[in-house]
Parts: structure tokens; C-alpha cells; sequence
């Protein structure tokens, strides 16, 4: 057995946004029991440091820094993801549209992701990790033995964003939301560093028009099939 067998296994999810990541990320790691990792909170967490410190978004050595001195934590509460920027609860501010636009920028510069990289492997805990994201399979765990990239067309991911805007309240032009997530899709796909991509040896799963149940159940056959039980 060498080393990377003795590691706690991981599920990556990588894809766009709206692709239904995060859902069934949370959803498989309740049902494995395993770790969860929302790699895109961090970015989100580092995007409104940024923000708050008004540090400017083209500056990428301040930005840099503002990673690398980053005070995050997790915690799960009632089975729900809370993030604490230095102790404060962030976990709404960050899901903020300006915030996002703002992540994927900061996401981008090549001594951010380094800053973040460790933090992000130290999640992999046992009895095993499922990680969300747009470079996890690629980048932070090369060795996953399941590796899904999870799609919908940009249309539908519009129409998905709109309703979970819809049920907190807020309300926001679909063409706008789609115009948002294709400027995020084109920066985070055209990027040099860790650019959104299927890792060579990932599933990719269309998921527009299946429902969450029909995803999940073709993840957990993955799951099933490529780490033993
Ligand atoms: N297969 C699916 N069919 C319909 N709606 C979905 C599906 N997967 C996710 N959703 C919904 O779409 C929205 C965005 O999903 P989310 O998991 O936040 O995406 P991501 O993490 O990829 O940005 C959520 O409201 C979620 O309930
Ligand atoms: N592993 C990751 C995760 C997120 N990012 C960046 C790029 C994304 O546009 C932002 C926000 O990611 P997040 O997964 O929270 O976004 P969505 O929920 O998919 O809309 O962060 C990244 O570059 N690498």
C-alpha cells in the first residue's frame, strides 16, 4: 500500500455555478458520513476581507496577503454550513452577487489559490471528504478516486439562481442573473491558474432537466463502484 492509499478517500465536485455543486455535495457527505469542503466559501471569505478592508481587487500582492492571513473557520450548525470571517457570522454577506463577482476575481490570482491551498487539504479528514468547487479535482486532490463535474446549461442555472433568490425575498431580472453567471463562467474557465476544467479522469453529469434525487443517485453509484465500502 503506498501513501496515497492511506489517505481518507475523496469525492471532488467541480463545475459552474448553479450546476447543483453544493447541493449534492451536502447531501452525499450526509449520507457517507464524510467531511465537507465548500472551497467556494474561502474565496468568498478572502473576496469580502478584501472588500471590508477596501483593499483594491487589481491588487494582487495586497490580495495575496489578505489570504494568507485569512481568519476563517466552519462550523456546522442545525446541519447548515456557518462561516466565521474573524468570529463574525458571514455566511449570508458572502452569497452576496457583489461578493461572488468579487471571488472569482481575488480566485484568479495565482498567490491567492496558493495561500488557500493547504487549508483546503486539510479538510481531508477520515473517514473521507467530499469537496466542491471549480479546481478540486484538477488541483488541490489529483488522487480522488471519484471525480464528478457537474454542468447544467447557463439557462437553467439562471432559472435556478432566480428561484433561490426568489424564496429568500429577493428579486432580480433573469437576464441579469444570466449575463452575472456567464461573465463568473468566462473568468473562471479563461483564468491561467487552476482555470475551471474536468479533470482528465472526472464524470461529467449534465444535470439539466434531472432532479437532485437523479444526480445524487448517479454520484452515489460512483461513489459505490470506485471506493470500497
Ligand atoms: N438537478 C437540479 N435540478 C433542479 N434544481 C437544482 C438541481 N441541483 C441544484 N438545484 C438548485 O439550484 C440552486 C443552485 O444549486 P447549488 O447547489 O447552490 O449550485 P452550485 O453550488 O453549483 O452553485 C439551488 O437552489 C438548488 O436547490
Ligand atoms: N475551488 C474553487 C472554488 C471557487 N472558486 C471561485 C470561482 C467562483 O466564481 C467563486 C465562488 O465559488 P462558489 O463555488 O461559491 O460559487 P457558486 O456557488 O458556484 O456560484 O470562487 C475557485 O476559483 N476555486
Amino acid at each position: 500500500m503506498n501513501e496515497t492509499n492511506k489517505l481518507p478517500p475523496v469525492v471532488t465536485i467541480d463545475g459552474p455555478s448553479g450546476s447543483g455543486k453544493g447541493t449534492i455535495a451536502k447531501l452525499l457527505a450526509d449520507r457517507l458520513g464524510f467531511v465537507l469542503l465548500d472551497s467556494g466559501a474561502l474565496y468568498r471569505a478572502a473576496a469580502l476581507a478584501a472588500l471590508e478592508k477596501e483593499v483594491d481587487l487589481a491588487d494582487e500582492d495586497s490580495l495575496t496577503e489578505v489570504a494568507r492571513d485569512l481568519d476563517v473557520r466552519f462550523l456546522i450548525s442545525d446541519g447548515c454550513l456557518q462561516v466565521l470571517l474573524e468570529g463574525r457570522e458571514v455566511s449570508h454577506e458572502i452569497r452576496m452577487e457583489r461578493v461572488s463577482m468579487a471571488a472569482s476575481t481575488v480566485a484568479a490570482i495565482p498567490g491567492v489559490r496558493a495561500a488557500l491551498l493547504q487549508r483546503q487539504r486539510d479538510f481531508r479528514l477520515q473517514p473521507g471528504l467530499v469537496a466542491d468547487g471549480r479546481d478540486m479535482g484538477t488541483t488541490v486532490f489529483p488522487d480522488a478516486p471519484v471525480k464528478v463535474y457537474l454542468t447544467a446549461s447557463a439557462e437553467e442555472r439562471a432559472r435556478r439562481r432566480e428561484a433561490q433568490l426568489r424564496e429568500k425575498g429577493v428579486s432580480v431580472s433573469l437576464r441579469d442573473l444570466l449575463e452575472d453567471i456567464r461573465a463568473r463562467d468566462a473568468q473562471d474557465m479563461n483564468r491561467k491558474a487552476s482555470p475551471l476544467a474536468p479533470a482528465k479522469d472526472a464524470v461529467e453529469l449534465d444535470s439539466t432537466g434531472v432532479t437532485i434525487e437523479e444526480v445524487l443517485n448517479e454520484v452515489l453509484a460512483l461513489v459505490q463502484k470506485r471506493i470500497a465500502p
